[in-house]
């Protein structure tokens, strides 16, 4: 159980989070959704421990985050965060294989069970046969998928991704939730597509400019009323048998208030002054 309480958070005195509480029960996946800016990866942050906040309390299994030191953290959260880890000169096996490090000491070396636990990662992200390949020479998807594998291996009961779904195709966005879910440990998982959030997640916390908009199962947040004023897009949902889906469409209104010419009409071609070209 991973859980947050009231918390609120401000850069250099700018509040982004205010009074925000997300709790994500045992074995569930969470989504957290809301526009550009609205404190995703903030409040992410917060919940690992890499942003301290001015108020409010996360707790990880009734134990607040912030007392857990060294590698009391990342034995009890696995993080693929948005920031590209540094280039090191590794192969994808090894980059792997460092999410067995807080299992062991620094003067330990790998063992057969921490290898095998890295080879089943990589396995089930896909990324088997380029365990030999540098990774600093992967594709995007390919390095998304090799943090995703390496998070697998630390083992541990509380996954955090902030949009985990960046630079993969459709088939590895799919794959790589559907195996987040398979997991059964306690995710919370940042997600831009909403479509991706209504098939995968049970919970959903939408955030907008800090706040929290709307918490509730995914059916009860994912509707036109609730999506509408926050994202400024018309909503249509439709039933894909197993799965509510989104339609979305702009609307002109949300057009106007940012400025931008009517649909229909390209951007500086206006049909008034379009010189006669007969
Ligand atoms: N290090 C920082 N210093 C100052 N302001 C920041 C910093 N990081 C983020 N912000 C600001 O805090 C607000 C929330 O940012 P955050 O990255 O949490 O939003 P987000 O919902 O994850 O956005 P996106 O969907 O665009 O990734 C934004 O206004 C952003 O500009």
């Amino acid at each position: 159980m991973l859980s947050a309480t009231d918390v609120s958070f401000a850069y250099d005195g700018t509040p982004v989070l205010a009074g925000v509480s997300l709790a994500a029960r045992s074995g569930g996946v969470v989504g957290l959704i809301g526009p550009n800016g609205s404190g995703k990866s903030t409040l992410l942050r917060v919940l690992y421990s890499a942003l301290r906040p001015l108020g409010g309390v996360v707790l990880i299994d009734g134990t607040p985050v912030s007392g857990l030191r060294g590698r009391e953290l990342p034995r009890r959260i696995a993080v693929v965060a948005q920031e590209a880890p540094p280039e090191l000169p590794v192969t994808v096996a090894e980059m792997v294989l460092l999410g067995r490090s807080p299992h062991r000491s620094s003067l330990q070396s790998y063992t057969a069970d921490d290898h095998r636990i890295a080879a089943t990662a990589l396995h089930r992200v896909g990324m088997r046969d380029h365990a030999d390949r540098g990774f600093a020479t992967l594709s995007g998807g390919e390095k998304q998928r090799t943090l995703i594998a390496r998070a697998l291996t630390q083992q541990t009961g509380h996954l955090l991704l902030d949009e985990p779904t960046n630079h993969l195709d459709i088939h590895y966005q799919h794959e790589i939730l559907h195996l987040v879910r398979d997991l059964g440990i306690t995710t919370v998982v940042v997600l831009h597509d909403l479509n991706l959030a209504a098939r995968y997640c049970d919970h959903l916390v939408l955030l907008d400019s800090g706040l929290v908009a709307a918490s509730g199962p995914t059916e009860e947040v994912l509707t036109p009323e609730v999506l509408e004023p926050v994202y400024r897009v018309t909503v249509r949902t439709i039933d894909d048998g197993d799965c509510r889906q989104l339609v979305f469409r702009p609307t002109e209104a949300a057009r106007a208030q940012d400025g931008l010419p009517a649909l229909g009409v390209p951007a500086g071609h206006d049909a008034v002054s379009e010189p006669d070209r007969g």
